[in-house]
């Protein structure tokens, strides 16, 4: 399947906004979207980490409202795409709305892998207003390939352009994404992207095989800037598929200087595998509760590697940091 070509979905103004709890200002979002423009890259998305709508005491307070962020991105983006997440209860209607009359182009509409039903009215919606739409499946490793094309074939009956997986907790081996790609890729004749993190080290090569079962669209990050251990390091992977011939927009050259823009002004520290990435990356935990689970096992004193434990047990999705509090309280009192 060599030769065919790929895009390139930039989250590191979305993913990466975990990195630094939310905080990315105006004038780091201008000048990043200049230069992901200039470097030819297919689709830039912008947002809080958790996607429209989530700036909150629970999901951390954005340094700059949704309007802002997506109007600055607009402005500069002249070719690239512009991109939102949105996960339907986090984000409100009334959000979609204000990205549609801002002129986002590209709009990824999510939920748990196994709960994609709240995503049909938004997808619905978006379709019906003339909008590209994505479906996106978090925490993809919690189903089979059985399961998400069901969940998929749902979004796509709703209107879904294509279908994104992610790998929230960067639990996944490249074998498994190869058959849950194939898989969709075989049966729902509509664009996948595929989504990675880096807590095991396999991002790149989770994303090389996304692409060699099927996937057209790849999101990558800056210097892997992203929650947890980071997301599929974007100058890596380009140059991989450069190797293996894949066509593509994006300008390597470009693309070198946008890093190091990135790493003078953006990336104060570079992701990288902490021990706690990897147990969250085992365990199958959401990536994003990293730092969370190592405050909240200081803070009550129980064993970090037990928690996780117990909270894989519990089978956590993504956004329940009420349930690591309920565990590490248990924990301290002893109940089984
Ligand atoms: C809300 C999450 O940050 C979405 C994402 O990037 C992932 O699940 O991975």
């Amino acid at each position: 399947m060599k030769h065919k070509h790929i895009s390139l979905s930039d989250c590191s103004l979305r993913d990466g906004n975990h990195a630094v709890k939310h905080q990315l200002n105006v004038e780091q979002i201008a000048n990043y979207c200049k230069g992901a423009d200039r470097a030819g890259l297919d689709i830039v998305e912008v947002g809080h980490g958790y996607g429209l709508g989530a700036s909150s005491s629970a999901f951390g307070v954005a340094k700059v409202d949704d309007e802002t962020m997506l109007s600055v991105a607009r402005e500069n983006c002249k070719t690239s795409k512009l991109g939102i997440h949105f996960v339907p209860g986090v984000g409100k209607h009334s959000d979609l709305d204000m990205a549609i009359e801002i002129g986002v182009d590209v709009f990824r509409i999510a939920s748990h892998c196994t709960e994609s039903n709240i995503t049909y009215r938004p997808i619905q919606y978006l379709k019906a207003k003339g909008k590209m739409v994505y479906g996106v499946l978090i925490m993809s490793h919690m189903a089979d390939a059985e399961r998400l094309l069901k969940e998929a074939s749902g979004m796509k009956a709703a209107g879904a352009d294509g279908i994104v997986l992610m790998d929230s907790a960067g639990y996944s081996t490249p074998d498994v994404v190869s058959e849950k790609v194939s898989v969709l890729h075989e049966n729902l004749g509509i664009t996948i992207a595929y989504h990675a993190h880096n807590n095991l080290g396999l991002a790149v090569a989770n994303s090389i095989a996304a692409v060699e079962s099927g996937a057209e669209i790849i999101d990558a990050t800056i210097k892997g800037f992203g929650a947890g251990s980071g997301n599929t390091q974007l100058e890596a992977v380009v140059a991989v598929f450069e190797r293996y011939g894949y066509e593509m927009n994006v300008k390597f050259k470009d693309l070198v200087n946008l890093s190091l823009y990135a790493e003078s002004n953006i990336i104060s520290s570079v992701p990288d595998i902490k021990a706690i990435n990897i147990m969250t990356g085992m365990h199958g935990l959401f990536t994003g509760y990293g730092t969370y689970v190592q405050k909240v096992s200081s803070d009550f004193g129980v064993d970090i590697f037990d928690l996780c434990e117990r909270l894989a047990s519990r089978k956590l999705v993504a956004s329940q940091e009420d349930i690591i509090l309920e565990e590490a309280s248990k924990m301290a009192k002893g109940v089984v």
